[in-house]
């Protein structure tokens, strides 16, 4: 299979050297072609330029982009696609003055989550979360990370993996599973939470690795869910199996985490809505992706991670959707974009770095996956006619997309 995409308006993260990471000052140049063609073979970016120079080619398909724009697709590094049920019973509970922490308190939250997906089939899961999954698709995601948590018991989150192993096997989007067994503690272990920690510890990550079915190990560390020792234990147990650190931190309060994240080499640490200088501190000089996460605070109605400060601090920054049926039950990246540009105060050029090449690096993969460079594979968009990439924040919910190539393969 090999397309020639012409007459590109604008073909944007360009690059000639494979670039896999964007910090600070850099965040704010976005490379692009104009009036440009990019030409792909199987699933393989093969060459791009400028259309004066598009010569030679015998292209099986020919896409004429026009007017349009084209893009890597969405890389979304931070997504809790596998449920069983939505909670849009607590989206009402919340509108009418309850808070996200008194809705877990009565047993809603992801305890809720928990009872509906232990109950559910493998099979129902598949099914449901594979259309989620080609709803990304759709709206112009390439690659995702899904994490498990709402199974919390080791047959259970064991279940969440293997549908993500399905996911992985049968989509044509890059996937990367997380082991967040730590995502909250469960009805039975309420009084005794270091029982289920040494649960994750001895039975489910080794059972996890025997099986080789997961890449990153996860941690809510946050007041009432783990604590730093806690978040510590299971960060240390992933790493002897080989499994890095991926963590949420930093949602409600500041309590160590981040600095915690880069002691034990975290690919990420993700949330940081609540920051102080102290983890920025931490964060300079580490390998550590700082991860914001605005549908969450947009739907929730909680800060914003202070995206300046980080980026100003010269740092990288990567924006994901936070995909999830309680704090953000939306993965459409385009609105992540543009909500960091909004409530971020990021530009298009940051936004667009974010969520490209800085949220491939979240998920370990952006030597193959993130911009548009010769040898990397083949997950694009074609937008509707627009003028400029900075359209695509500006019209926020509006769906800029037209056509999506994925793998190498028309989308339809
Ligand atoms: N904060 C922890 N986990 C999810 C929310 C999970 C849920 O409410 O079901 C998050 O990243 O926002
Ligand atoms: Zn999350």
């Amino acid at each position: 299979m090999s397309i020639l995409i012409k007459n590109i308006k604008q073909l944007v993260q360009v690059h000639k050297h494979n670039v896999t990471i964007v910090k600070g000052k850099d965040m704010k140049t976005l490379p692009i072609l104009e009036n440009a063609y990019l030409y792909i073979e199987n699933d393989t970016i093969i060459e791009f330029g400028k259309m004066e120079d598009c010569d030679g080619f015998e292209p099986e398909t020919i896409i004429d982009a026009t007017g349009k724009l084209v893009l890597p697709s969405w890389c979304d590094s931070h997504t809790h696609l596998v449920f069983a049920r939505n909670r849009a019973n607590e989206f009402i509970d919340r509108i009418n003055g309850l808070s996200y922490a008194e809705i877990a308190s009565r047993g809603g939250g992801i305890l809720n989550s928990a009872k509906h997906l232990q109950d559910a089939s493998e099979q129902a899961l598949y099914e449901s979360s594979m259309k989620r999954l080609d709803e990304l698709i759709n709206m112009g995601t390439g690659a995702v990370e899904i994490k498990t948590g709402y199974g919390l018991t080791v047959e259970s989150e064991l279940k969440m993996l293997k549908v993500i192993r399905r996911l992985k096997r049968d989509s044509l989007a890059l996937i990367k599973p997380t082991l967040l067994a730590a995502h909250a503690i469960p009805e039975d272990y309420k009084n005794k939470k270091e029982d289920y920690i040494k649960l994750i510890i001895d039975q489910l990550i080794p059972k996890a690795a025997k099986l080789n079915i997961a890449n990153y190990i996860d941690v809510f560390c946050e007041v009432g869910y783990f604590h730093i020792e806690e978040t510590e234990a299971i960060l240390k147990a992933g790493q002897n199996y080989n499994l890095q650190p991926k963590i949420h931190v930093n949602q409600f309060n500041v309590i160590g985490g981040v600095a915690l994240g880069v002691k034990y080499n975290a690919r990420s640490v993700d949330h940081l809505e609540e920051l102080d200088k102290s983890d920025i501190k931490a964060l300079k000089g580490s390998d550590t992706m700082p991860v914001a996460l605005p549908g969450c605070s947009y739907f929730l109605g909680i800060p914003y991670t202070p995206a300046r400060d980080l980026i100003d601090a010269g740092l990288p920054l990567a924006i994901a959707s936070d995909f999830n049926p309680g704090s953000a039950p939306s993965g459409n990246m385009n609105f992540i974009v543009s909500a960091a540009c909004v409530k971020l105060k990021m530009t298009p050029e940051e936004a667009i770095n974010a969520a490209t090449i800085n949220g491939a690096y979240a998920m370990g993969i952006s030597n193959m996956y993130g911009s548009i460079t010769r040898g990397k594979k083949a997950n694009v968009f074609i937008t509707k006619p627009l003028n400029h990439y900075s359209e695509i924040p500006y019209a926020f919910a509006h769906n800029p997309i037209e056509q999506v190539i994925i793998n190498g393969q028309i989308w339809q």
